[in-house]
């Protein structure tokens, strides 16, 4: 008996859509399954006012294939001089629907990130009286933490005293990648929720590094012990409110990733749905996918639900991805599971 299941129309909580060629390139593979996503702002120059949101999310619906089914739902990324006035009327205009917080030096593009955490602080308090969400890359920086300690110690040294100095502010962290993100999720109210990507669903640290090093698996924050998979899994399974799908689906060329310096992210939009299927399949958990691609995330930045839906069937045979992308930018490298999928989605 075929087995399949339907729920609603997927949204992506945390994607990169890029610009130029390689937005062109791309887009439609996000456009196919989600409904909405959260596009992060960090283009080069940064999207820091409401007018550059503006401008980008008019790139951004001019890559749509025509008649898709996508919203871009767009941020502003915060700066130390990000004005909050600015921010604030861009959010009573209906153009963006959080701001992004980006420790400067913590991951790709994050040059204008802040340094001073006491200097956004105003922007932060004003956001919470609005209402308007904060999304968190949580790593700390500083040269002295080791790379797989950074999440960690960014809750303690960064993240805590942000949420007491401003209780009211409504805080996602993106993309947890270890048990005490997890934890520290579950004990922190309504106003905090969390993303997990697919790939901290599938790898953990032994998949980028064993047997030569796999550059395509390579993202930030990087992937932890296996323990820290296996809480990851177990909270996206979970079905609890505070944990939703962020794929961080973040393309780069592969000239830019099979390098001596190569950039960090993985590329998960062409097949995310159908390595979900398959990891909450593995987990005897289909009945929460729903609830973790298509429902939380809306209730957590109180939005419907998309009324579309998104069908997964499992074949016989294992389904063919495309390996890459051609983009206009390069090719993109798919993000491969290393396992046979056998969930196709439509
Ligand atoms: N996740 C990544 O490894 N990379 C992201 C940035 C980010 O989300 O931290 C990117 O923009 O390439
Ligand atoms: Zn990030
Ligand atoms: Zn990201």
């Amino acid at each position: 008996m075929t087995q399949s299941i339907t729920i609603r129309r997927p949204d992506d909580w945390h994607l990169h859509l890029r610009d130029g060629a390689m937005l062109q390139g791309i887009a439609p593979e996000s456009a196919r399954h989600f409904g909405r996503a959260i596009i992060m702002p960090n283009l080069v120059p940064p999207v820091v006012t409401g007018a550059q949101a503006v401008a980008y999310r008019e790139r951004i619906m001019a890559a749509i294939p025509a008649g898709a089914d996508f919203k871009p739902l767009m941020t502003c990324y915060l700066t130390e001089d990000t004005d909050a006035n600015d921010l604030a009327q861009a959010h009573a205009d209906g153009i963006i629907t959080a701001v992004k917080l980006y420790p400067a030096g913590a991951t790709t593009n994050s040059a204008s990130g802040v340094t001073d955490f006491d200097k956004v602080r105003p922007v932060l308090e004003k956001m919470a009286e609005i209402g308007l969400p904060l999304c968190v890359h949580g790593e700390v920086t500083d040269p002295a933490i080791d790379i797989f300690d950074r999440e960690a110690v960014f809750i303690d040294r960064v993240l805590d005293p942000i949420r007491k100095a401003t209780p009211g502010l409504r805080v996602i962290m993106e993309h947890i990648t270890t048990k005490n993100g997890v934890d520290y999720v579950r004990s922190g109210g309504d106003n905090l929720g969390a993303t997990i990507t697919t790939h901290h669903l599938i790898i953990n640290r032994n998949h980028i590094l064993v047997g030569g090093i796999k550059p395509h698996y390579y993202c930030l924050p990087v992937a932890k012990r296996e323990e820290h998979r296996i809480a990851l899994r177990e909270a996206a399974t979970s079905g609890e409110a505070s944990f939703f799908l962020g794929t961080d689906s973040a393309p780069h060329a592969d000239a830019a990733k099979e390098s001596a310096c190569g950039c960090a992210g993985c590329f998960t939009a062409t097949n995310t749905m159908s390595l979900l299927a398959h990891v909450f399949e593995e987990d005897g958990a289909l009945d929460k996918l729903e609830a973790f691609a298509s429902l939380n995330g809306p209730v957590f930045y109180g939005l419907k639900p998309n009324d579309a839906t998104l069908t997964l069937t499992k074949q016989d045979a294992p389904v063919e991805f495309a390996d890459k992308i051609v983009t206009g930018a390069g090719p993109v490298t798919v993000f491969q599971p290393g396992f046979p999928v056998f969930w196709a989605a439509s």
